[in-house]
């Protein structure tokens, strides 16, 4: 006789050992039960369906630099570009035509751009500034997300100042809340911390509601790993040649898990809105956990490596791209996310519409 199991599983993910009551999934025994039921026509398996990917999903970053008209591709991520302002606009139309809710901008910048004391991220003329007033002129509906450390501006490439040898913390701080400010001030409605600095997320958003900012929202990269994904963005960026050393006394070892729950926690007691899992694919059991803790918003970053990677199989006929793709994004939603940032974004949006 098939029975209700009755267990001491709060939680209904098969496997799962948290402690507490509750219903484990009845499986009646074979032939009672067949499984290969429900799979079997389009409209069962439709019915069936647990997750589902949409536009509304999807982040879309895209590169900025200066000067007119122009686009420049990125080696390492085929079919993706720098982008300068006035065609920074036209993909933000493209993008808010397809339905895709926010774009997320970075800027490139060349060594002349870079100073020790990294004054220009903070400067209201700055590209990504510039982007920003210019994109919300056009296209008032769509998001604009940005990012906030000082790796664009900064002679060693470092999310933070550079104090003999050390990336200092407080005194970066004090810039990020500048550059914060700068970048509210433009328009942007996301504002996206990626240094790993300590206590930034409560002196952003402290500064933000003093100063007339109180509904700018915060996307922080709290579960942000020292990762070698990151190679091709630092490409995109301008950075790879700058960087000095690695990012491993600020950024999150890829070897912890409980480490990230602390980070989520200190930056939701900080005012974060959103919180970040970042790298994507490497670090689904790190989504699933935090969304299964908190329950908050979570978001996934598939960075620029894991598109390196799928596209480059792609481009040699080993995967097919389009399914390889939704199902890499499928697998986001399956791990609890609630949006991701692709650089997949415009080209999904296409596929899910078609
Ligand atoms: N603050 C920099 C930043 N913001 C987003 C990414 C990576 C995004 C990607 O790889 O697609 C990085 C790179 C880094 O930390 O070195």
């Amino acid at each position: 006789m098939p029975s209700l199991v009755k267990s001491q599983n709060p939680c209904n993910h098969i496997g799962c050992d948290k402690k507490g009551p509750i219903m484990k999934p009845t499986v009646a025994p074979f032939p009672t039960t067949r499984l290969r039921r429900m799979r079997a026509t389009p409209a069962l398996r439709r019915l069936a369906r647990q997750n589902v990917l949409t536009t509304n999903d999807l982040i879309w970053p895209i590169f900025v630099m200066d000067g007119e008209d122009t686009e420049t591709p990125v080696p390492s991520m085929p079919g993706v570009t720098r982008k300068t302002v006035d065609r920074a606009v036209v993909a933000a139309k493209e993008a808010h035509a397809l339905g895709i809710p926010a774009i997320c901008i970075f800027p490139y910048t060349g060594m002349e751009a870079r100073t020790e004391d990294c004054e220009m991220a903070w400067d209201p003329d700055n590209v990504s500034n510039r982007t920003i007033r210019a994109i919300k002129d056009a296209v008032p509906d769509i998001a604009i997300m940005t990012d906030i450390a000082l790796d664009p501006y900064n002679i060693n490439g470092h999310d933070g100042f550079v104090e003999n040898g050390e990336i200092v913390n407080d005194r970066t701080v004090e810039a990020l809340v500048k550059m914060a400010l700068a970048q509210a001030e433009a328009g942007a409605d996301i504002l996206g911390p990626s240094d790993m600095m300590d206590g930034r997320i409560a002196a952003i958003r402290s500064a933000l509601e003093s100063d007339k900012y109180q509904n700018v929202t915060i996307l922080s990269y709290t579960a942000k790993y020292a990762s070698s994904f990151y190679g091709p963005f630092r490409d995109a960026v301008g950075a790879s040649s700058a960087l000095t050393g690695d990012k491993n006394t600020y950024q999150m070892d890829p070897a912890n898990s409980d480490e990230a729950l602390r980070l989520v926690e200190r930056d939701l007691n900080e005012g974060a809105d959103m919180i970040m899992v970042k790298p994507g694919m490497p670090y689904l059991d790190i989504c699933r956990r935090v969304k299964d803790t908190f329950g908050v918003p979570t978001y996934a970053y598939q960075v620029s490596g894991e598109y390196a990677m799928l596209m480059a199989a792609a481009e040699n006929g080993w995967l097919d791209s389009d399914k390889v793709i939704l199902e890499s994004l499928l697998s986001f939603k399956r791990a609890g996310c609630d949006g991701i940032l692709t650089y997949f974004a415009p080209r999904i949006a296409k596929a899910l519409s078609g």
